[in-house]
């Protein structure tokens, strides 16, 4: 039997099919083709089993092709004995009609075309089956199979890769890496040796096909294999990489070779496929064919036999090089182990390794939580010593301008009162004086003009008196002169007498003019002092003009200290101005959205049934709550008496305890109202499953509602000081069953208006137009509204809630404020949103509107979860879907846009409510972690 076998390579060095045809002659006149599929080495060989059962019950049709390719292993293929041939031929030319059939049909050599026909008779197979076991005996006695004892020549003839895939001829790896050298001398001795030998019994055959009475012939058709072969080779590919690739090819036509001298080797090695040619001109001498078989056979027997003898040598000394290769195997084997166990302490240290990495990372998580939490206090901490410090500087600056102004003013007040009085006292005075004085000359006149002429009229009534006397004296003088001139001497002495007594009379006169002359000086005196008294005032006048001059520098003074008193309402203004930008800045740093946990405490009712929960750091900064539950009351667990119960901590920017009151919780918030006076949008808004305080919390009396009113309201009235106005205007809304209502008109005209949103993108604004708008100028205006608003909002008793709030409530204020001394303008909104609550319509046990109003509830509340979750995952321009509810349209810019966003999650103590509760800290926690846009000031 003869296999050819070859590997057809593409010019990109793929592999193609080739086509097998199997030959089994039996009987010289009456050659069959048996079928094979050979797709594999297996196949080839369970071909050569049917080759033996056809011998019993030969197919008809004779004639089969088959494909396989490179990689799957050939066996061996090359021996023959006279009674089996097989050949392989290239695909290209492979007749199409089956070849061999239609040659026999030529040919007329009768071939079998019913297994009745083709059956080979049993005592046949059994002579082919005598002849063929000694050459098995032969063979499997050196512990080989009948292909064995072909090996060594096989595997020296064979180029490398058809040794590498040819498990007959498998060896050690290492002997066959060694053989598949080209270089190798007995490899080129054989393959030397094979196309002689196949040349010669292809010269035979050819003989005996020519001298043949009847020969077959390939259809015309079909090109011969040579033919093929040579237009392949002109246009084949001279690079080294090709050419190494058909050195690995069995059979390639040796006209595709290239030129080189090692390709002409090696395309001795491959050999040309004499069937091909027979099977172009196929000599279907078959007896002829037998012969040359069984001649080429005996060749081949020689040929093995000196090969054997040849490759005992060999053997040996691959033996030898085999054991060395075992004891370098063994030598890499153990360097392998080593490796091995190297590798495997790496793994070992790579999973300590992996281990301490994410110890680090877990202890640099807490580190890094550590420090956000230690950086965030310090923050809030700063912040409060900062606010605390700039109440403290204004309130000093404050105190000391009011004191130096308050100080001033009662110094020149004092100053002024005192030189008032002091005028006033110094000008009663000198008026006094100077009336006593006048008063005191105008009596010492009048008693000196009185004493003056009182002297003067008692002068002259002595005078009279002594004129009279003198007169009566000289009437009797003369009586007596003439009677008595005796009497004369004695009259005259008389006279002399009486003129003495008129001399010391005209004294006495003297006397008197000079006490009037003494009384004239004295008025004069008096005159003087009066002088002296009126330069006195005009001193006291000149005083009084200094003290003017003194006034109006302290006048002037006062002048400049109002006027550092302005330099000072500057520097507070910019103080004030910086102040408000640490404040936005450390609100920014605090994250534009917060949450603020607050559980209500348990009615008296039900304090039976209080939850565990707990408040691990309160009395540091209460910003954790655990709480243990729901319990897991499987069926199994219960089944196995195992309930659990799992234990949950939540962190949040605050946590308020059943004891917490609104003042307190305002006190957390009140920086988010400023923020609003500031200029930004603000949102607070409460969230939590019905009953659990969030309209307590929101608009109850002392809510975070009427506080937030008044610290709007008290803060620009002290602004008013710095130059701001504040106007103030409010809207209240409801979201009840989707739908829009104006709590600020009656309830009964709810349905005539229809209320839609309208989204301001330039401003970034969202706006519901025909909303009633309330100016507030005070607290009272504010209560007011409050009141109606409360008035208006639907509420209804629901198993929960006594009095449950059946719509999201919206309240909007509008801070509009002008400084006049810098001409800035801020326009701030803050949203008070008091939610309606979630509740589960199993435990509500809604019916009628009440469940319709809890589905419209949940729905909003979901859409109001999806909106969170879109913001938490979202990427720049992902869609978030703010439309899908009336609630996230009215919020989309406190949520995801330019505003500073509060949410207080407000939990029941109650175990009852447990699950919701935690549904309600994870929704939190999912806000929490929902990073918003910056925050802008409008
Ligand atoms: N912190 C609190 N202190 C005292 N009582 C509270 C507190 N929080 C809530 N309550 C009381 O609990 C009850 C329910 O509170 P509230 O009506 O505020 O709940 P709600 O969450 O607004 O409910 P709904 O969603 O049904 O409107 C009320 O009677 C309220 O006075």
């Amino acid at each position: 039997m003869v296999v050819k076998e070859r590997w057809y390579h593409d010019y990109n060095g793929h592999e193609q099919p080739v086509k097998v045809r199997v030959l089994f002659v039996y009987n010289p006149s009456q050659p069959y083709c048996l079928p094979c599929s050979a797709r594999s080495k297996e196949a080839i060989k369970s071909a050569f089993v049917s080759c033996r059962s056809d011998l019993l019950q030969p197919s008809p049709g004779l004639l089969s092709s088959s494909r396989y390719y490179k990689h799957i292993e050939v066996p061996f293929v090359l021996f023959g004995f006279g009674k089996f041939a097989i050949s392989v031929m290239d695909s290209e030319n492979f007749p199409p009609d089956g070849g061999l059939s239609s040659a026999s049909l030529q040919s007329n050599v009768p071939v079998p075309m019913t297994p009745s026909v083709s059956r080979i008779p049993q005592p046949a197979f059994k002579a082919l089956q005598t002849q063929l076991s000694p050459l098995s005996k032969r063979h499997s006695s050196s512990g080989a199979g009948v292909l064995g004892d072909l090996r060594p020549e096989i595997t020296n003839m064979a180029p490398p890769k058809m040794q590498a895939s040819s498990s007959v001829m498998h060896r050690s790896s290492t002997m066959k890496s060694n053989m598949s050298s080209y270089n190798n001398p007995t490899y080129a001795l054989n393959a030397a040796r094979i196309p002689a030998l196949d040349q010669t019994i292809e010269k035979r055959v050819l003989t005996a096909s020519r001298t043949s009475s009847t020969s077959y012939r390939k259809p015309a058709t079909t090109a011969p294999a040579t033919t093929t072969t040579t237009a392949k080779a002109s246009v084949r590919p001279k690079s080294a990489s090709s050419i190494h690739r058909r050195t690995g090819s069995v059979g390639q036509p040796a006209m595709s070779r290239p030129n080189s001298a090692q390709d002409v080797d090696i395309c001795a090695g491959g050999r040309i496929l004499p069937v091909n040619t027979s099977v172009s001109n196929p000599p279907w001498d078959v007896k002829g064919r037998l012969e040359n078989m069984e001649q080429r056979f005996e060749e081949l027997l020689t040929l093995m036999e000196s090969q054997k003898a040849l490759s005992g040598s060999k053997i040996d000394e691959l033996q030898a090089k085999v054991v060395a290769y075992e004891t370098d195997r063994a030598g890499s084997d153990l360097q392998q182990r080593r490796l091995q166990d190297a590798a495997s302490e790496l793994q070992q240290r790579i999973r300590e390794l992996n281990s301490d990495l994410q110890d680090e990372k877990r202890r640099s998580r807490i580190e890094r939580e550590d420090l956000e939490r230690t950086l965030k206090l310090k923050l809030d901490e700063q912040e409060r010593l900062s606010r605390n410090n700039e109440e403290d500087i204004i309130r000093q600056h404050k105190s000391e301008f009011e004191l130096a102004e308050a100080g001033y003013r009662r110094q020149l007040e004092e100053q002024d009162a005192r030189f008032v009085e002091e005028m006033n006292r110094f000008k009663s005075q000198s008026e006094e004086e100077k009336c006593q004085l006048i008063h005191q000359i105008k009596i010492a006149e009048r008693d000196l003009k009185e004493e003056y002429e009182n002297q003067q009229q008692s002068l002259q009534v002595e005078i009279n008196r002594l004129h009279i006397a003198v007169e009566q004296e000289r009437e009797s003088s003369q009586n007596v002169i003439a009677k008595l001139e005796e009497d004369l001497m004695m009259a005259q002495n008389n006279l002399r007498d009486i003129q003495t007594k008129l001399e010391e009379e005209y004294g006495r006169g003297a006397l008197l003019r000079k006490t009037i002359d003494e009384q004239a000086a004295s008025s004069l005196s008096m005159e003087s002092s009066s002088r002296t008294l009126q330069m006195r005032i005009q001193a006291l006048e000149v005083e009084l003009k200094n003290r003017d001059v003194k006034i109006s520098e302290m006048q002037q003074f006062l002048g400049q200290a109002l006027e550092s008193e302005v330099v000072i309402k500057e520097k507070l203004l910019k103080e004030e101005t910086l102040r408000r930008i640490l404040h936005n800045q450390v609100q920014e740093l605090k994250g534009n959205i917060r949450v603020f946990c607050r559980v209500r405490p348990p009615h008296q009712s039900e304090l039976s049934d209080v939850a565990d929960i707990k408040y691990p750091d309160d009395s540091i900064e209460g910003r954790e709550i655990e709480l243990t539950g729901p319990s897991n009351e499987s069926a199994l667990g219960m089944a196995m008496g195992t309930v659990t119960t799992k234990t949950h901590v939540f962190a949040f920017d605050k946590v308020f305890g059943p004891r917490s009151n609104n003042q307190e919780i305002f006190g957390e918030i009140s920086q988010l109202v400023q923020s609003a006076l500031d200029g930004y949008n603000v949102c607070i808004f409460c969230y939590g499953q019905t009953g659990s305080g969030k309209t307590y919390t929101m608009a109850s009396e002392d809510g975070m509602i009427p506080r937030a009113v008044d610290q709007i309201f008290n803060t620009a009235t002290n602004l008013q000081e710095k130059g701001w106005t504040y106007t103030v205007q409010g809207q209240f809304l409801e979201i009840y069953n989707e739908t829009i209502n104006d709590l600020l008109v009656c309830a009964d005209e709810f349905d005539k208006k229809k209320l839609e949103i309208r989204n301001d993108t330039k401003d970034g604004k969202i706006t519901v137009p025909d909303l009633t708008v309330m100016s507030l100028d005070s607290q009272e205006t504010v209560a007011k509204m409050l009141k109606t608003a409360a008035g208006n909002r639907s509420v209804a008793a629901t198993k929960a809630n006594e009095r449950s709030s059946r719509s999201h409530s919206v309240f909007i204020l509008t801070l509009h404020g002008v400084n006049a001394t810098t001409q800035e303008i801020r326009e701030g909104t803050l949203n008070l949103i008091d939610l309606a609550g979630s509740e589960r319509l199993s435990h509500s046990q809604s019916t009628g509107d009440r469940l319709k109003e809890t589905v419209s509830i949940n729905k909003s509340l979901s859409c109001l979860r999806d909106v969170i979750t879109a913001l938490g995952s979202a990427k720049d321009g992902n869609h978030i879907p703010y439309r899908n509810s009336k609630l996230t349209y009215l919020l989309q810019y406190s949520l995801g846009g330019n505003s500073k966003t509060l949410m207080f999650v407000n939990i029941s103590p109650l175990k009852q409510h447990i699950s919701e509760t935690v549904n309600s800290l994870r929704f939190a926690t999912k806000v929490n972690n929902t990073h918003i846009g910056t925050a802008r000031k409008r």
